[in-house]
């Protein structure tokens, strides 16, 4: 018998255990493609509800595939007074992303078709998601200012509407052209832990909203979606460019995480950040406002002292976190934001993994105790 111990991979590092046909990082040009498309083109060209469509299709729409899905969007973002009702009931203390996750849940709980797991029936369900998270994520920031929820208006675009549910008015285009950038670069990457998450509860022949559910549980977290909030938080502590160093430097001899920065994939750079750094230097220059380019300066020494210290480049929740500040949105705000972008890239690959489902259970290797005998008696 061999006596060999096996490869552990912790973390799953470099294992490949699926094919996917969503999306791919490409090393070699560091670039990142939804279903064969260079996401810095759909970020220039297309609005993100043409990048949902594609993500679940396979495919762009065509003008009336596209005007159709609109509709259907629009139609469904209202809450009902139910939902009104329970998201009012939670404490005021309950962060945002368990709000949503909550409001998820329950979406699943009044929905008679939740094991419904045909393609139509998750196409129908990821749809709902996608119109009313955005609702409920603005209802939930008026809440924290104590404000009440303004209702969604059906003439405009999936970006422009969250702003006006938001704050009663939408900015100028290019304020929401950046944010539809950020929905765009933040709607797949693959088998990200959030994904994997969202697969694995699928592979159990789960529902759907149960995988949405526990992928909101997985992006929370500061090492995935929760950094977007971490990097803002992280701004605030150090205060001014000047500090910058020196406070990076205390936080690396204490063995911080500097949020923001590092990535289990790429490791020179994250191939989305060009384009939501170039989307972030077109708010701060609008802005012309001193604290707004001293925020802007200090972002710009900590990310040059982080690449001079360590050699580790920003991830998109970098200049994505900032953004979402100059934009107006609370900084609990900024991961469920995350959500209502990336519900798109779950639901996807939800459909995948159920048309090749393989229950997802790894193995272990044991480290506890031989095996012994029980004690006869606690006495
Ligand atoms: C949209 C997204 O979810 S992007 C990710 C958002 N998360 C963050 O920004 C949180 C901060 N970053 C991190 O914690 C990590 O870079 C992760 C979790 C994203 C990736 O982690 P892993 O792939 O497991 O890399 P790992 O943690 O092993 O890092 C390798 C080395 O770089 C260091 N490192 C990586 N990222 C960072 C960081 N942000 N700050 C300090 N050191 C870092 C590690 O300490 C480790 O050093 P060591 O070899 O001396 O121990
Ligand atoms: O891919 C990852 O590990 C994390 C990430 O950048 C994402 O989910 O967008």
């Amino acid at each position: 018998m061999s006596t060999t111990a096996p490869e552990i991979h912790r973390g799953l590092a470099g294992v490949v255990v699926d094919t996917t046909e969503i999306s791919t990082v490409i090393q070699e040009t560091n670039s990142l493609t939804y279903r064969g498309y260079p996401v810095q083109d759909l970020a220039a060209r297309r609005s993100f509800e043409e990048v949902a469509y594609l993500l679940w299709h396979g495919e762009l729409p065509g003008p009336r595939q596209l005007a159709d899905f609109q509709a259907r969007e629009r139609a469904l973002r209202p809450l009902d007074r139910t939902t009104c009702e329970l998201l009012t009931r939670l404490p005021g203390t309950c962060h945002p992303m368990d709000v949503l996750r909550t409001a998820v849940s329950f979406f699943g709980a009044e929905d008679p078709t939740e094991d419904d797991g045909s393609l139509a029936a998750n196409r129908a369900k990821s749809l709902v998601l996608l119109a009313k998270l955005p609702t409920v994520v603005a209802a939930d920031q008026r809440r924290r200012q104590g404000l009440d929820p303004i209702p969604p208006n059906p003439d405009l675009g999936y970006a422009a509407n969250f702003f006006h549910m938001c704050f009663g008015s939408v900015p100028e285009p290019e304020v929401v052209r950046c944010f539809e950038i950020s929905l765009v670069l933040y709607a797949e990457h693959s088998f990200n832990a959030s994904t994997f998450t969202a697969r694995v509860v699928t592979s159990t022949l789960s529902d759907l909203y149960s995988a949405v559910t526990a992928a909101i549980g997985a992006l929370k977290g500061p090492l995935h979606g929760g950094a977007n909030e971490a990097v803002m938080h992280m701004l605030n502590e150090i205060g001014d460019a000047r500090r910058a160093d020196e406070w990076l430097a205390e936080a690396l001899a204490s063995k911080r995480k500097i949020m923001g920065f590092g990535h289990r994939v790429y490791k020179h750079g994250d191939s989305r950040v060009p384009v939501m750094q170039e989307a972030l230097d077109r708010l701060v220059a609008r802005a012309a406002d001193p604290e707004v380019t001293r925020l802007a300066t200090l972002h710009s020494a900590l990310r040059h002292a982080m690449i001079t210290r360590k050699g580790i480049h920003p991830n998109l929740d970098y200049p994505a976190g900032l953004a979402y500040h100059l934009m107006g949105f609370d900084i609990p705000a900024f991961t469920p934001i995350f959500v209502m972008s990336r519900i798109t890239g779950w639901t996807a690959h939800i459909t995948e993994q159920l048309a090749h489902n393989a229950l997802i259970r790894p193995l272990a290797s044991y480290a506890g105790p031989d095996q012994r005998a029980v004690p006869a008696n606690a006495g």
